[in-house]
């Protein structure tokens, strides 16, 4: 296993803060896989986001103990060059907004720009990553005029262009309808098959279910449970902890309590299925 970024012992306080925003952290991620973060409001997602990308406390200050290795190195230790590693869309796309740029082409351009990207490289590759976004006809829109869903596509798209080995996704389809947030949840498998580490933090928990490979549960600043996203996304608790279980989960706890039994809580879609075929087949028998 190789842990492309860890968090040993961290604390952190935000400034005038009486109580820790994060408590205690201590895991190591591992390169190529999908992190799904969840959790209740306020338990710390976006705190343990922006603390992976160093913006916690480069940023919001505050007091934070322990480290955070990027590839065995403190974060510290990268500055600048912190951006062409780890990529990051903001929970509000507008906060990821340039301000200086009058058209999507050139908000998607700028980051590329930003990291002294090859000038030849810069047009394909933000083509490319409109054209994954699906913002290919918002090109000569001014980025201020965009709606919620077409800002949050065109914050992914900026981040995308860049090709970090990590990105870090803070709730990147709140905005979006249905079949956008399809996408972007493609996208990451995408991004996964190219052995890029992604880490996303979602209210959307069937789609984490469909996709992650581990999940990490936050309660009030701890991270309380990570691991085989089967056995955590099945537990009956989950909703205590600020979590809406899985849709396949919900219904087959509620069928186990009427007296049919499992195998195993199926978490996704397809899992359902599965075990309903088996079921009608014991049945048939
Ligand atoms: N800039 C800040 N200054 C002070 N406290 C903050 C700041 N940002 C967040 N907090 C506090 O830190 C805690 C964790 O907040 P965080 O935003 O990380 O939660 P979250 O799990 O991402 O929530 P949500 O699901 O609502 O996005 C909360 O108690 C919150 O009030």
């Amino acid at each position: 296993m190789f842990s492309i970024i860890e968090c040993r012992n961290i604390t952190y306080y935000y400034p005038l803060s009486r109580f820790p925003a994060l408590i205690d952290i201590n895991i190591a991620l591992e390169a190529g896989k999908i992190y799904g973060i969840l959790g209740a409001n306020g338990s710390g997602k976006t705190t343990f986001c922006s603390l992976l990308r160093g913006f916690v406390p480069a940023f919001y200050q505050g007091t934070l103990t322990g480290e955070v290795l990027l590839k065995n190195k403190p974060l510290s230790d990268y500055g600048g060059l912190l951006a062409k590693e780890i990529g990051y869309v903001f929970q509000n796309p507008f906060t990821q907004l340039s301000g200086v740029k009058d058209t999507v082409f050139e908000e998607v351009a700028y980051g590329l720009e930003n990291i002294g990207a090859d000038a030849d490289t810069i047009e394909p590759r933000v083509i490319q990553a409109m054209e994954k976004t699906n913002i290919k006809d918002l090109a000569l829109k001014n980025p201020l005029h965009l709606s919620g869903g077409q800002l949050q596509r065109t914050a992914l798209a900026s981040v995308l262009v860049q090709e970090p080995d990590i990105l870090i996704l803070d709730e990147p389809t709140s905005q979006l309808d249905p079949q956008e947030t399809r996408n972007v949840f493609d996208i990451v498998k995408a991004l996964k098959e190219q052995k890029k580490t992604v880490i996303i933090a979602e209210h959307k928990t069937d789609l984490i279910a469909e996709y992650a490979d581990e999940v990490l549960i936050f309660e009030k600043g701890r991270l309380t449970n990570r691991g085989n996203i089967n056995h955590i996304l099945s537990s009956p608790d989950l909703i205590d902890r600020g979590v809406l279980p899985p849709q396949a989960a919900l219904l087959s706890n509620k069928l186990k309590q009427y007296g049919i039994s499992f195998d195993s809580i199926p978490i996704t879609y397809d899992q359902a299925l599965n075990v309903i075929n088996r079921l009608l087949h014991t049945e048939k028998r």
